[in-house]
Formats: C-alpha cells, structure tokens, sequence
C-alpha cells in the first residue's frame, strides 16, 4: 500500500495543528483499495483560528472529489446511560457557536459550493448510520454503539456543571469543540457526511462529583478505543464500496 503525506506546515495556506494528540498531516492512500484522504488533526475555535479557516479542508476535499466525509472526535458524555469508551454515532447536532452568529457560511455566499441557505435536517446521512449499526453489530460493538446528538461548544474551557446540565435538558447527548462547522460546510457543498464521538469522559453533572474533565482522560480513552474504532471506519469504507452509490 503506498502512502503520500504531507505535513501541514507545507501545505501553502493550510492552517496549522496546535493541539496536542493532532499530527497535522495530510495523508494520501488507500483503505481497503478505496482512495482515501485522511486528516491526523484538525482545527478549531479555540487554536484562534476564524471559522472559515476550520473548515477550509473541506472545500479543498471538494475540489479533490471526495464525495463522502467520515469525521470523528472524543466528547463529552452527557446522557447518563452512556459509558467512558461507548462509540455515538453522530445523528444530529447543536451548534452553539451558531446561534451566536459565528457559522463558517456566513459572509458571501460562494455560489460554486453551494446555495445561500442549506438545509441541514438531512446534515447526517441516514443510510450511512444505518450501516454503522449493522457493521457495528457484525463487529460485536453493539454493547458501547450508541446514536445520539452532539452539541459543539467554542471551548477550550471544559464546560461547568450548570452548562452540562443546560445541555442535556437541551437534547444533547454528548458535547465537544469540532466536527459541527466541518459538517456544516461539507454539507452546504454537496458531499454526504457520516461523524462519530468517542464517549471519552462523562461530562460533569453532580455538585457532589468529585470528577473533573481534563484532556489526558480524553487522550488516554482514545488510545484504548483506537483499534475498534478503525475496523469500525474502515468496514465502512469497504461497504462504501460494494454498495456503490458514492464511488
Ligand atoms: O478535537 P476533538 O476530537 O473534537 O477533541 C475534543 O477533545 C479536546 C478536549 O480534550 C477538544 O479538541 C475537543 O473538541
Ligand atoms: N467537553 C467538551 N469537549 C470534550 C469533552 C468534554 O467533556 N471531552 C472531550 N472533548
């Protein structure tokens, strides 16, 4: 299998990956045969960068051809039945950043990607869902697969207990600071999107808790899920393949 990346840092204009647990490189290839291209690090509000910025890759995607994204990231878990390590596919969000004006569409409307105004009730691609679960199911998975909303917060600050709790009465199921404006974006510009959250902590929401959110619990859940969570992408892949709706 040959594989061509690239460090951001080389990429003219690509922003730069400032978190620790993201590579920044853009990696070529395949995945079961199936022309891939992957990001190891994405960005986001926090790093500083405008929101048009975040979600650049996506339309750079675009115009490589890409015809369906699959993002994942580590969140929060808000609904109380969830578990550290249980894996939600991502069926609909909340945009925080977006009810207060800050959405990667708004300014000019770029009519080469997309309308003015797109929809986003279909935002998460049903089919795709559907075979998560059935994959999951084959894999064994389906103890910690979950379905569920995500919601995005502008972070870096973790969220407070009264947050997390406004959250969850909200109808989040699980909270985080990506993955919303990448949807958002591919969405506007054609391409069929499927998303993911690791369930790498329980968010906060008990004054009597003596847990606190804190990013090496996120990094170290990852690292233990990391190997289910790529059979699980990469099955995908493959029946992104044979199905052939989106080759
Ligand atoms: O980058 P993702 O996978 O969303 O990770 C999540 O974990 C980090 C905080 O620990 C934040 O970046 C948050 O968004
Ligand atoms: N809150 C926000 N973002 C996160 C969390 C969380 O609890 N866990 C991982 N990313």
């Amino acid at each position: 299998m040959r594989i061509v990346a690239f460090n951001y840092r080389d990429i003219p204009n690509f922003p730069q990956s400032t978190v620790h647990g993201h590579a920044g490189r853009l990696v070529f290839g395949t995945l079961k045969g199936r022309p891939c291209v992957c990001m190891q690090g994405r960005f986001h509000l926090y790093e500083g960068y405008p929101i048009q910025k975040i979600t650049m890759p996506m339309r750079i995607f675009k115009l490589l051809g890409v015809e369906t994204v699959i993002l994942t990231n580590a969140a929060g878990g808000l609904n109380q039945d969830y578990k550290v390590g249980d894996i939600m596919i991502i069926k609909d969000h909340l945009n925080m950043p977006g009810f207060a004006g800050n959405n990667p569409l708004a300014g000019p409307n770029d009519e080469r990607f997309g309308v003015r105004f797109p929809c986003m009730s279909d935002a998460y691609d049903r089919e795709l869902q559907q075979m998560a679960l059935d994959v999951g199911s084959e894999l064994g998975y389906s103890d910690f697969l979950r379905e569920g909303v995500y919601c995005v917060l502008g972070g870096p600050s973790f969220e407070t207990i009264a947050e997390c709790r406004m959250l969850h009465k909200l109808g989040a199921d699980a909270v985080g600071m990506s993955t919303v404006h990448e949807v958002i974006v591919a969405r506007h510009c054609g391409m069929r999107v499927f998303a993911l959250s690791l369930i790498t902590n329980k968010a906060v929401m008990n004054y009597d808790s003596e847990e606190k959110a804190n990013h090496e619990e996120v990094l170290q859940t990852g690292k233990q899920r990391a190997e289910q969570l790529e059979r699980l992408v990469s099955t995908i892949v493959t029946r992104l393949e044979h199905n052939n709706n989106f080759a």
